[in-house]
């Protein structure tokens, strides 16, 4: 900020949450600043003349009556006007406040404003660049800001001002590094708020700066030293006894029996036990502590390697680094050492990301790459996620995203640093490994390492592992991927073969063999992918995503009469991969000599990419075989996906193991020393745990081990499940439409209460959710939506930091989500979780049943719609003090005769009632009243 410069912060109220031409302005408030003090202050309420919605009346707490009492805009406009006259207009989100005033201003017969302005919302985006929200008073609860009347102009007012100090205090701490790269892109900051950025440089660049010691300087970009240091875990001994282990808890966290009984069973197993080992641990029961309590303490006597966890999802992996880590650590009497290992993408490359600044970018990605930059200063991991963004939308990612430690040139600058390398380093000295179930099918063998394996939310390694079996051809790629490749080597204008052979780096045969081979594979995979779309492709009216088994006899007839054309490119493949290694061989060679300029090396890194990437989606083209397709008789699937509404649609082959055969065996256990299996529901209702033993890969033997539940259900809870909704399965719109009108009714009814709502489908999760926007409760109540409101990391965070929130979840929402006491009190159940018969992993389950003579709706259909409403029942009560109710708004629980076995599902002593519609209010009213 400069000095002697007055800067006004300012905030407005209106009549409406929603701009309308009606809209007018109620509250006027601004708080004036000089050489970072508070040197005045303005507010005043502004009587509308009009109505003001009842929501604003909530929101700000403004009555009607003392705005009859407040002086009219048109008598205020001049004392305002000249205010702000010669100041810097600072605001929360400044289009909005800015641009209201001026039409208002310009109504009563007024010019414009024409201040210089400065926005706090990008301000605070790029200096706090992971936090989940930039909401005001988000903000204020983080940084501890004054802030008591939110949505009160004059409060929002001085907080935004208190904000705007503290970030400029974290703009004079940026090192003159960052500041030169922020004030050099400072056009793409809204108004002049980047010459917050340019001043701070200016007083900064003449003054001798050092580098503090936990940074580093790599072609003038700044990144965080890798700081990581291992530990050396102290022998402790376990506390064997219950009254040791309550003093090893005491004051940390409470006492749960069935924990320390899962703490003592894997103790047992890992000392003596078996080489598996099974655990159904009840919903909220604290499983995470319960494994690794006792795996810490078998480290610390040194009788493993160390331990791997691995999780269902990168959401689940931050929920135990986030939470129960520090709880660990906490509680345990010695240190130790855990990282976070997920999939290359999620990482930034280094890289990539200082190219990429060198490029041209639209003002959204210049943005988000200042943000990265700042983050740079302090990011040990360079994992994208710790930022936080809704989705990685932005075209930016393509561009910055690891592609893995294959991609990396060893004569990069920026090559020591790269996070990925980092990582890899630190695998070895770590005790704990936390990653997730599609990172461990991939990395087994280098994590392995004869550690203690845990598998958490166990009921999941399958699917996953069934997944990660797969092959996949992309056709388009295919396309993309030889089409770059031959305007690189042919006709592009900057560098070529051309310029390669000018320099003598290839010889002209070389280079003619490489372009046959690409054009044979660019022609030939294009003319048998139209012959597919034209054989097996007749998409339905209205399908948004063609998804079709392909019955083997068929593929095997197809692949018959084209025989010659899968052979020619079978062999081309082939050549390629040989020219592969040559051009890789050349390159390194010629590296080593130095022979290569600068122009010449990256064009090269970038054809071998692209090379790679041609020859990693070709490498299933060896199933269009026919002795190939005779050996999958049925294990093996083929399937095409298409999704239709796409502009660029690309037909996807997919070749697939349908079960497991010792993959799980072969690929991820043998590298382990121990095998802990966890999950709240791995034996499904009512039958044998021979089912999960198979689905694992598990001898059918294996020790199984169920710990009792632990909440008081019956005092804790209640269900209430509706008896006279629409049938689901026979209107589906009246349903949707009769699902919005309950959940709104339910909402108004029980204001102020954490409501998660769990939805079967995207689709009627996104019904539901625009119904909802038109209803004036959500001005008062915010509604977060999976898919909608942000990536499901932030939408947690922000759930959990909230009250009287709603939360719209599908998929992952169902489990292993922990929102104990008042973050979750409400749960409704919108439709019963059925999973849909149609995807083609269903399809193939079902004709497996059908085929055995077996009910698909008993044998797999209701069991799993029942451990998916186990599950996500057990989100309600998460402590000894939680109270909730669980509202169940699919009759199908009640009408059908099935619906026993799913309420059968539910917490075993929790009260049910089966209740119309009009008696559920009443009920949830008076619940809550008691
Ligand atoms: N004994 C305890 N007392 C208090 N908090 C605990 C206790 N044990 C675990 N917790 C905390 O409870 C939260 C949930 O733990 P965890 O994720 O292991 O639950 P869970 O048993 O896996 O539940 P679910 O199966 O429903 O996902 C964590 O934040 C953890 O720190």
């Amino acid at each position: 900020m400069k000095s002697g410069q007055t800067y006004a912060v300012v905030d407005v109220e209106t009549t409406e949450v929603q701009p309308d031409g009606q809209r007018r302005l109620i509250q006027f408030s601004c708080v004036f600043l000089k050489n970072r003090r508070v040197i005045n202050k303005f507010n005043t309420l502004v009587n509308p003349q009009t109505s003001v919605s009842l929501e604003i009346q909530q929101l700000t707490g403004i009555t009607p009556a003392q705005l009859n009492k407040a002086p009219l805009f048109s008598d205020l406009a001049a004392t305002i006007y000249s205010l702000l006259q010669n100041t810097v207009f600072v605001a929360h989100n400044i289009n909005f406040d800015y641009n209201f005033l001026n039409q208002e201003l310009e109504r009563v017969g007024y010019p414009s404003l024409e201040l210089e302005g400065i926005d706090t919302v990008q301000l605070a985006q790029v200096l706090l660049p992971t936090l989940p929200s930039f909401k005001l008073s988000y903000l204020s609860s983080y940084l501890n800001l004054d802030h008591r009347h939110p949505h009160q102009a004059d409060s929002d007012a001085l907080a935004t001002a208190q904000l705007l100090l503290l970030l400029q205090k974290r703009i004079d701490q940026l090192p003159v590094e960052t500041l030169a790269t922020l004030a050099e892109f400072q056009t793409c900051f809204l108004h002049q708020t980047g010459k917050l950025f340019v001043t701070a440089y200016q007083q900064k660049c003449h003054q001798p700066q050092q580098l503090p010691a936990y940074l580093v300087k790599v072609n003038d970009m700044l990144i965080r030293r890798d700081t990581y240091q291992s530990v050396s875990l102290q022998a402790a001994v376990y506390p064997q006894s219950s009254s040791d282990k309550q003093q090893l808890f005491a004051g940390l966290i409470e006492w749960r029996q069935p924990q320390a009984e899962m703490m003592d069973v894997i103790h047992q197993a890992l000392n003596q036990g078996p080489p598996a080992l099974l655990i159904e641990a009840p919903t909220g029961l604290g499983k995470t502590l319960g494994y690794l309590v006792p795996i810490m303490y078998q480290l610390a006597a040194g009788k493993s390697n160390g331990c791997v966890v691995s999780t269902a999802t990168t959401a689940l992996q931050t929920q135990i680094v986030d939470r129960v880590l520090p709880l660990l650590q906490q509680l345990l009497p010695f240190n130790f050492s855990a990282i976070v290992l997920k999939g290359s993408w999620h990482y930034l490359s280094l890289a990539k990301f200082a190219a990429s600044l060198k490029q041209l970018q639209s003002g959204q990605s210049r943005l988000l790459q200042l943000r990265i930059l700042v983050w740079l200063l302090t990011s040990k991991t360079g994992d994208l996620d710790e930022l936080h963004l809704t989705k990685y939308q932005d075209p930016l990612f393509d561009q910055i995203r690891h592609t893995g430690l294959e991609s990396l040139n060893p004569a990069d600058p920026f090559y020591e640093y790269d996070f990925l390398r980092r990582q890899r380093q630190h695998i070895a000295k770590a005790d704990l490994l936390i990653t997730n179930h599609a990172y461990l099918l991939q990395h087994a063998q280098q994590i392995g390492q004869e550690r203690i394996l845990v598998v958490d939310e166990a009921q999941h390694l399958a699917p996953n592992a069934l997944m990660a079996s797969r092959q996949e051809i992309d056709f388009d790629q295919v396309k993309i991927c030889s089409d770059t490749l031959l305007v690189m080597a042919q006709s592009q204008p900057a560098f070529s073969f051309k310029d390669l052979i000018s320099q003598g780096i290839l010889s002209p045969a070389s280079a003619q063999e490489m372009i046959r081979v690409l054009r044979v594979i660019d022609h030939r995979t294009w003319a048998v992918r139209e012959e597919i779309i034209e054989r097996f492709v007749v998409a339905e009216k209205g399908t948004q995503i063609f998804e079709k088994l392909l019955p083997l006899r068929q593929i095997y007839g197809f692949i018959k009469e084209n025989v010659g054309e899968f052979k020619t490119i079978a062999t081309a493949f082939e050549q390629l991969t040989n020219l592969y290694f040559q051009f890789e061989d050349l390159t390194t060679q010629l590296q080593a000599a130095r022979r290569l300029d600068k122009v010449a090396q990256n064009f090269l890194i970038e054809f071998l990419d692209w090379l790679k990437q041609l020859l990693d989606q070709l490498a299933a083209w060896s199933n269009f075989n026919l002795q190939q397709i005779e050996n999958f008789k049925q294990a093996k699937f083929i399937w095409l996906k298409l999704p239709l509404t796409h502009d660029a649609a690309h037909l996807h082959v997919i070749f697939g193991a349908f079960q497991m055969h010792g993959f799980l065996q072969a690929k991820v256990y043998q590298w382990f020393s121990q095998l802990l299996f966890v999950g709240a529901t791995l034996s499904l209702p009512g039958k044998q745990q021979q089912f999960i033993c198979q689905q694992l890969d598990l001898p059918s033997k294996t020790p199984f081990v169920k710990l009792p539940g632990m909440f008081d259900y019956q005092r804790q809870a209640i269900g209430l499940m509706v008896s006279d909704a629409p049938d689901i399965s026979r209107q589906q719109t009246a349903y949707a439409a009769y699902v919005s009108q309950m959940i709104i009714k339910i909402l108004q009814v029980t204001p102020g209460r954490q409501t998660l709502i769990l939805f079967n489908s995207q689709n009627m999760l996104e019904k539901v959710y625009q119904r909802l926007q038109d209803v004036t409760l959500t001005a008062t109540r915010k509604v977060l939506a999976q898919g909608i409101t942000g990536s499901n990391e932030k939408i947690i965070k922000n759930f959990m930091l909230g009250s009287g929130m709603i939360l719209l979840g599908t998929g992952t929402f169902w489990e292993g989500i922990d929102l104990p006491q008042s973050q979750l009190e409400q749960l409704i159940i919108a439709q019963l979780p059925f999973s849909s018969p149609d995807t083609v992993i269903n399809q193939l389950r079902f004709n497996q049943l059908r085929q055995a003579k077996k009910s698909t709706f008993w044998e797999l259909s209701l069991p799993e719609a029942m451990q998916r409403l186990q599950q996500g029942a057990g989100r309600l009560i998460r402590t000894a003090n939680d109270h909730g109710v669980l509202i169940v708004l699919d009759s199908r629980i009640i009408t059908r005769k099935y619906g026993c076995w799913l309420q059968a599902a539910l917490p075993a002593k929790m009260p049910l009632k089966a209740v119309t519609s009009e008696e559920m209010l009443s009920k949830l009213t008076k619940f809550w009243q008691n």
